[in-house]
């Protein structure tokens, strides 16, 4: 009935899946796209399930979609949908400098003086706070992933803006995605879905074009300072990841990616990075609205470190590691919505056991977040918000207490995942979101609510 309703996936979980835990089960089955699909809840069974990369593959999710317009979007050959341990490794260790350098703490804060200006001159008037976040996302992933200004917060109606919305709701239109075969057969049926393809092949066009320029800039840099020892005077921090997997594949000795695989991995950082940071955002800021007390200390923090003269800040590092309750809002935001409610699905390699329960070969299974994070076997009272669960010595840091460590209790709490093939852009995205928070904490947030009659 839940599912007929329409209802959230918290009413749809707390019905149908959360029950199935109460005895302490670590797993259950659900019936998915694939087939009927393991979901494992408990701590135990994801840290054998996320250690274990050899045993639990990637499902090759990109086979049932391939000729679909996601397909399309991403491309055959990403870090996200690799399958293949070893084409896996090719682009993360291409793709990883570029996450390991400090983050673009600058560009995140500027962003969000844009973010103030469209509250300012809302006045008072309610802001589709969701809405907003993701053009905050959109343009952060666009000037930080590779140096190209969407400028979504300010113009929400610009070309680009347009294109990737669109590109964007189609291929995660429910009617499409569960039904592939109409987009691989019968596409021709459908003569705006054939315009969405066309709309692909744009921002494919014109990210190649980004990419073409940058290699091209890098190589004359590069020669540069052969012929004069001359050195990089742009601030590591300040370069978007394009130019950072460019930099890393010419100390590599030259193209390790080609164009269309650097294509690839730019897709997937919208895909993975783009809506998961702001519904978080968008989350959190609705739990502030929901408790002011939670809110108020938030503020009293922000306020404490960041002061509260009337210009807008730039938070720095050293600010945004002093944002101990901040930070207890940001995960235990995590925790109660988690974003992703689970990974793409994996397959067991070989005939195994998993915490004691046997799993032949060939199984669709993944973790799932969401009854992970609400699983009361694990967490007390976890349909209540309460971000002192993970101030120091509270409630997730004795999960993670060496005592607990075998029953893998550091992994109670994975919105990222967990394993080598955890979120390779979580920094990135906890950065963004404290400075986001930090300083839109000079607003009061209320619930507005729409009544219909
Ligand atoms: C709140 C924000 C985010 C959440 C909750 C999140 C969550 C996740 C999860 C659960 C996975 C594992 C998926 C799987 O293996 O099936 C993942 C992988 C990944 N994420 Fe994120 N993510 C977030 C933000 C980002 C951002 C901002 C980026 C990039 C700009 C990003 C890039 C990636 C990539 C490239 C992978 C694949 C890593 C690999 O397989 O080696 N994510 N993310």
């Amino acid at each position: 009935m839940s599912i007929i309703r329409n209802q959230p996936l918290g009413v749809i979980s707390k019905a149908l899946s959360v029950p199935l835990l109460l005895d302490g089960s670590p797993m259950y089955l659900k019936p998915e796209r694939l087939g009927w699909t393991v979901h494992v809840a408990t701590p135990e069974a994801a840290k054998q399930f996320f250690l274990k990369t050899d045993i639990y593959p990637k499902f090759d999710t990109l086979a049932t979609q391939r000729g679909t317009l996601l397909h399309e979007f991403v491309g055959e050959k990403n870090i996200l949908f690799a399958r293949d341990k070893n084409e896996w490794k090719k682009h993360r260790k291409l793709v990883n400098p570029a996450f390991h350098k400090s983050k673009p703490l600058k560009l995140f804060g500027t962003l969000g003086h844009k973010v103030f200006k469209v509250v300012d001159e809302a006045n008072e008037k309610p802001v589709d706070v969701t809405l907003l976040m993701a053009r905050y996302t959109l343009d952060v992933i666009g000037q930080a992933g590779f140096g190209f200004d969407f400028d979504a917060i300010l113009h929400e109606d610009s070309k680009w803006v347009n294109v990737y919305d669109e590109i964007n709701v189609a291929i995660f239109d429910p009617f499409f995605f569960f039904l592939p075969f109409l987009d691989t057969h019968f596409r021709w049926l459908f003569r705006d879905r054939k315009r969405k393809s066309e709309l692909v092949g744009q921002f494919h066009a014109m990210l190649l074009g980004v990419i073409e320029k940058k290699r091209q800039v890098l190589q004359e840099k590069y020669n540069a300072k052969i012929q004069d020892n001359h050195h990089d005077v742009v601030d590591d921090a300040e370069k978007d990841l394009l130019t950072l997997m460019l930099e890393s594949d010419y100390s590599e000795g030259g193209s390790i990616l080609t164009n269309d695989e650097i294509k690839s991995n730019l897709n997937v950082f919208f895909i993975a990075g783009h809506d998961t940071t702001a519904n978080t955002l968008a989350f959190a800021i609705h739990a502030l609205a929901r408790d002011p007390v939670i809110q108020q200390k938030a503020r009293e923090e922000a306020i404490r470190i960041l002061g509260d003269e009337p210009y807008d800040v730039l938070p720095t590092y050293e600010d945004i590691r002093q944002l101990d309750y901040l930070n207890q809002v940001i995960k235990e935001t995590l925790r109660f919505y988690s974003p992703v409610v689970s990974g793409l699905p994996r397959e067991t390699a070989e005939d195994t056991h998993l915490v004691g329960v046997h799993l032949p070969k060939g199984t669709p299974i993944l973790v799932d977040i969401y009854n992970l994070h609400h699983n009361p076997q694990v967490w007390n009272h976890p349909e209540t918000f309460d971000p002192s669960r993970f101030a120091a010595g509270g409630e997730a840091d004795q999960q993670a207490s060496a005592a607990n460590s075998k029953n893998g209790g550091a992994m109670a709490w994975s919105p990222f995942y967990n394993g080598q093939r955890m979120c390779i852009g979580m920094q990135f995205s906890l950065e963004e979101q404290r400075v986001m928070l930090s300083t839109l904490c000079k607003y009061r947030f209320f619930l507005f609510f729409f009544l219909f009659f």
